[in-house]
């Protein structure tokens, strides 16, 4: 039974789909704060279930010798070393869009706290002030708000502040024309944004593009007065550029419910008196976290049990209807990789796989990795489909997709693979038949047509009259029983390969015997 450990605090809805399904899983919604326990115990695990307080980081993924998925309740990864989750194989996936109304509401209501200096007042009035004369708000209403990142939140934030009949100006690089015209809202450059908005609202995830986007300049560059609202990321402002700002006087309020350093015990901006802050509050919603655990455990549960892959930020996905379809061309891309990359002795320059019919419309990106996980595997044990392309890539291997929806041979699907080594190109092609088994059914631009079996000899040799019963009998003598036989030729007198399954490992003994037999050309042991 796969192992979940769940190190945030999800809503336990969590845990019962986990169990529901099948999964132990392990709720200890804070254990992820302390790195040194996750470390030890993540090695017991086969998926672990966060929110932004645990941080996987490349450390403790070393440990992690059992994980296969990471799933986060709510959007930002920012908290997980992805690169290293799919060095390791270990799929990353969230949930887009659980979060996104609640955390869009959070934005607007920080925007009218900062408008009326709802919580100065709150404090004011029941520390036994009646300061009346002291909170004189500004009006949102004809204002003009400034998105910076009109996604999922930020289209919601603009749709809701149109509703309020604000004007919104938008900056988003990818924001079409066409939605920013559905939405309502202007697209501007953040120039104009800057020198325009009253309120400016902060929708980008953290990137190196977006890491400080309101830096010192950049505040400078704003309308005298303007208010800040961050409920996205810590860092996206330079924290103590805006404190000095708002000293000055130059910026008139900031919300922020999200800091560079967190948990924010000490910031550049606490204590001012026109600044509000929250805890990270922006998804912390009844409805939320409900739907965000529900999501997030589904979606882990479809990996763990059935290889379905949704929503993960470092593989494409693989629906769980799709899944029992692609499952024995997984198989077979993987086993025609690994024939040739245990046959490939020098360094792998490119892998091309070439896809026929009906599996040509299928999700190439997956069974691609399945390929040159094959590929890879003999030289490299851990690689796996979530980790192959990126190893390739670091390797210099190019990776390369041909496909053609027209079957060109007799079958309703065919994939070949071809494997450019720094000796010579090796190629190898197969199907998956009606009995969902898959099969090679060419080897070198040679018919043939074998199951894959644990172990297999494969011979190249001369198409002459006598190798049969000599190699026969080289078996016989090993006391090697014979399972399946197949045997293919270019031409009468030609060229001729042998793909032979046996029921245990071949020694390299009976190897050496094989290429002994004057047709022989070359044999191999390879495994499945
Ligand atoms: N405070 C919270 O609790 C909370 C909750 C949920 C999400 N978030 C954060 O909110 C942010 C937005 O989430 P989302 O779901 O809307 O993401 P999203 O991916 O749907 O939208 C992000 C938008 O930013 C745009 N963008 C990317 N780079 C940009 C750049 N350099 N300049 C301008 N725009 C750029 C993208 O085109 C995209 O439209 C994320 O950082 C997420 O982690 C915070
Ligand atoms: O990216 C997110 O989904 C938010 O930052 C929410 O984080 P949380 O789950 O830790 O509240």
């Amino acid at each position: 039974m796969p192992r979940v450990l769940i190190s945030d605090a999800l809503s336990p809805a969590a845990v019962q789909i986990f169990k529901d399904r099948g999964i132990d899983a392990d709720f200890q919604p804070d254990l992820g704060k302390d790195r040194d326990r996750l470390a030890a115990v993540i090695g017991d695990y086969d998926g672990l279930a966060i929110r932004s307080a645990t941080k996987v980081t490349a450390k403790i993924l070393e440990g992690a010798v059992r994980l296969k998925v990471i799933g986060r309740a709510g959007i930002g990864v920012d908290n997980v070393d992805v690169p290293a989750a799919t060095g390791r194989g270990v799929i990353v996936m969230n949930t887009p869009f659980g979060n996104s109304i609640t955390t869009a509401e959070h934005a607007i209501a920080m925007m009218f706290a900062l408008a009326r200096q709802i919580p100065q007042a709150d404090a004011s009035t029941q520390a036994g002030r009646w300061e009346k004369n002291r909170f004189m708000g500004v009006e949102i209403t004809a204002k003009t708000l400034g998105v910076i990142g009109c996604g999922n939140i930020g289209a919601i934030v603009a749709d809701r502040a149109v509703g309020l009949r604000m004007r919104v100006v938008a900056y988003d690089p990818y924001l079409t024309p066409e939605r920013a015209l559905t939405l309502g809202v202007e697209k501007v450059e953040l120039d104009e944004l800057l020198r325009r908005a009253d309120i400016i609202t902060l929708h980008v995830p953290m990137t190196d593009r977006t890491r400080n986007i309101l830096s010192a300049e950049a505040i400078a560059r704003t309308k005298r007065g303007v208010r800040i609202v961050n409920c996205a990321r810590g860092g996206l402002v330079d924290e103590a550029a805006l404190r000095a700002a708002l000293d000055s006087g130059h910026v008139a309020g900031a919300a922020f419910d999200v800091f560079a350093m967190e948990p924010a015990t000490e910031n550049p901006l606490f204590g001012h008196p026109n600044v509000v802050c929250t805890p990270h509050l922006g998804a912390s919603t009844s409805e939320a976290q409900e739907n965000v655990a529900l999501q997030v455990a589904d979606q882990m549960s479809d990996y763990l049990l059935q290889g379905a892959i949704q929503n993960a930020v470092n593989f494409p996905s693989i629906s769980a209807e799709e899944a029992p379809r692609l499952k024995p061309f997984v198989a077979l891309a993987e086993k025609l990789g690994s024939f040739l990359g245990q046959l490939t002795e020098a360094p792998i320059k490119g892998i091309r796989i070439e896809y026929e019919g009906a599996v040509a419309g299928m999700n190439t990106r997956a069974l691609t990795a399945a390929a040159v996980t094959g590929a890879l595997r003999p030289f490299l044990q851990d690689v796996n489909m979530v980790s192959a392309p990126v190893v390739a890539r670091d390797r210099g291997i190019v990776v390369e997709e041909v496909k053609r929806e027209n079957a060109a041979r007799d079958y309703e699907s065919f994939i070949r693979i071809v494997i450019d080594a720094e000796d010579m190109p090796r190629h190898a092609g197969g199907t998956v038949f009606q009995d969902g088994k898959p099969r090679v059914t060419e080897i070198r631009d040679i018919a043939v047509d074998a199951e894959f079996a644990p172990h297999m000899i494969y011979v190249r040799n001369a198409d002459q009259p006598g190798f049969i019963g000599r190699f026969g009998m080289l078996l016989g003598e090993a006391g090697v029983n014979v399972a399946t036989f197949a045997l293919g030729r270019d031409r009468p007198g030609g060229d001729a390969i042998c793909f032979v399954a046996v029921d245990e490992a071949v020694s390299p003994e009976l190897l050496a015997r094989i290429e002994e037999i004057p047709q022989v050309k070359r044999a191999r042991a390879v495994r499945f």
